[in-house]
């Protein structure tokens, strides 16, 4: 069984409004579409993961890493092509999902890909709790029965031959791919929808998600303290940038002090021990190692943990040589190196008023703090 997931991200968000479609605002850390796209690609059971996106959008989306093809004008349609583009991959089973639910949790995705070992199809919905008015010009004029209603949610899980057929089948628009299925005579299961799993529709739907991720977020916060001390030379590396100095910093790596402190304020939020414990000083493969190896490993480790780096600060402390002409090109090289925004990287300096081994130009100290987030 090869289960995979096409999340449709084609759409232009009127409803939402906004300078940019709602799957491309930010949300917490991260930007909207980020999110379930996250939870899919994670999640133990999904082999494959497509997006289908405006071609407008598709560089932008591709440099997220993203497999992406480009969609059509209604929903449906860029449903058939993220189908299409599953096809000789040996998927058996599919998930469609809206990349506007960014609420999507691992139960929701979990109940689908079982009941679809008993059904052709299975989706999430919440049974209808609020009482049923049919109104017109603000008037109630009569009442719907709710028993047997039901929210529809994604993601929607199909038999994939059997979904594939009946899009290219179906000849005309759908509210969504259970109405394909059912008008191919498919049956679909109802599994357990999530309160959290609602779509961003109406403007007011960020405030709500935004609510959701500060209850359920997981944050932690590391800070990384490192000093290494002079020697002969005519350089330093410093947060990744070659500084002509009248020294040079001394160490079993490339001495990269900042980025040393970085590390360890990452390694600290994530409670797992120090550069030392990863790289340790005895192993003399790491004999004047360039420091971004170490910044990468810990970076990769926080990802494959599921935390999204939201910040970091770094402090130099050091009378020479000058870090504000170099702050820029810091900046630049960690965010490089740590694949976040420039504006999510802050590197300054400050002396130590001439006092202690920094004071008397002995050595360089840093120290660091860094912002994980898990949702
Ligand atoms: N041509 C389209 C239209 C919609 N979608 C996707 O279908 C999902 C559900 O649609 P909806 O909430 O209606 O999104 P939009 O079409 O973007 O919103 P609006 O109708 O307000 O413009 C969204 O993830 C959207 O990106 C799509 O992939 N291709
Ligand atoms: C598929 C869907 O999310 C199920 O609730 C929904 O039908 C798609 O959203 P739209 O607003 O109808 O485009």
């Amino acid at each position: 069984m090869t289960t995979a997931a096409v999340i449709v991200a084609a759409g232009r968000g009127t409803r939402a409004g906004g300078d940019v479609p709602k799957q491309w605002r930010s949300l917490g850390a991260r930007l909207v579409g980020e999110y379930s796209v996250a939870t899919l690609t994670n999640h133990p059971d999904v082999a494959h993961v497509v997006v289908v996106v405006h071609p407008d959008d598709l560089a932008f989306a591709q440099g997220l890493g993203w497999t992406c093809v480009t969609g059509g004008a209604s929903r449906r349609d860029s449903v058939v092509n993220g189908l299409e583009a599953l096809a000789g991959k040996g998927v058996t089973k599919v998930l469609i999902h809206d990349i506007a639910r960014p609420g999507l949790t691992d139960q929701v995705i979990d109940d689908v890909i079982a009941a679809l070992d008993t059904h052709q199809g299975a989706a999430p919905a919440l049974p209808v709790v609020d009482a049923l008015w049919i109104g017109a010009d603000g008037i109630v004029n009569g009442t719907q029965a709710r028993d047997g209603l039901y929210r529809a949610q994604t993601p929607q899980g199909f038999h994939y031959d059997a979904i594939l057929s009946a899009h290219r089948t179906h000849g005309q628009d759908a509210a969504d791919d259970v109405e394909v299925a059912r008008a191919a005579g498919m049956t679909v299961a109802i599994t357990a929808g999530s309160e959290d799993n609602f779509k961003i529709t109406h403007p007011q739907d960020f405030a709500r998600a935004a609510r959701l991720l500060e209850t359920g977020m997981d944050i932690r916060l590391g800070n990384g303290y490192d000093v290494h001390a002079f020697e002969e030379g005519d350089h330093v590396i410093l947060c990744g940038v070659k500084v002509p100095h009248t020294k040079a910093l001394k160490g079993h790596s490339d001495a990269d002090v900042g980025m040393h402190a970085i590390t360890d304020a990452i390694y600290g939020a994530l409670a797992e021990g120090d550069i030392g414990r990863h790289f340790p000083p005895s192993d003399m493969q790491w004999k004047g190692a360039a420091s971004e190896i170490f910044l990468k490993h810990a970076v990769d480790l926080a990802t494959s943990k599921g935390f999204t780096i939201s910040n970091v600060d770094c402090t130099l402390i050091c009378e020479r040589p000058k870090v504000g002409p170099h702050a820029d090109a810091m900046m630049e090289a960690l965010s490089a190196i740590m694949g976040i925004a420039k504006d999510r990287i802050s590197v300054k300096a400050t002396t130590s008023e001439r006092l202690g081994f920094t004071g008397r130009e002995e050595g360089i100290a840093s120290i660091a703090t860094a912002t994980l987030v898990k949702l």
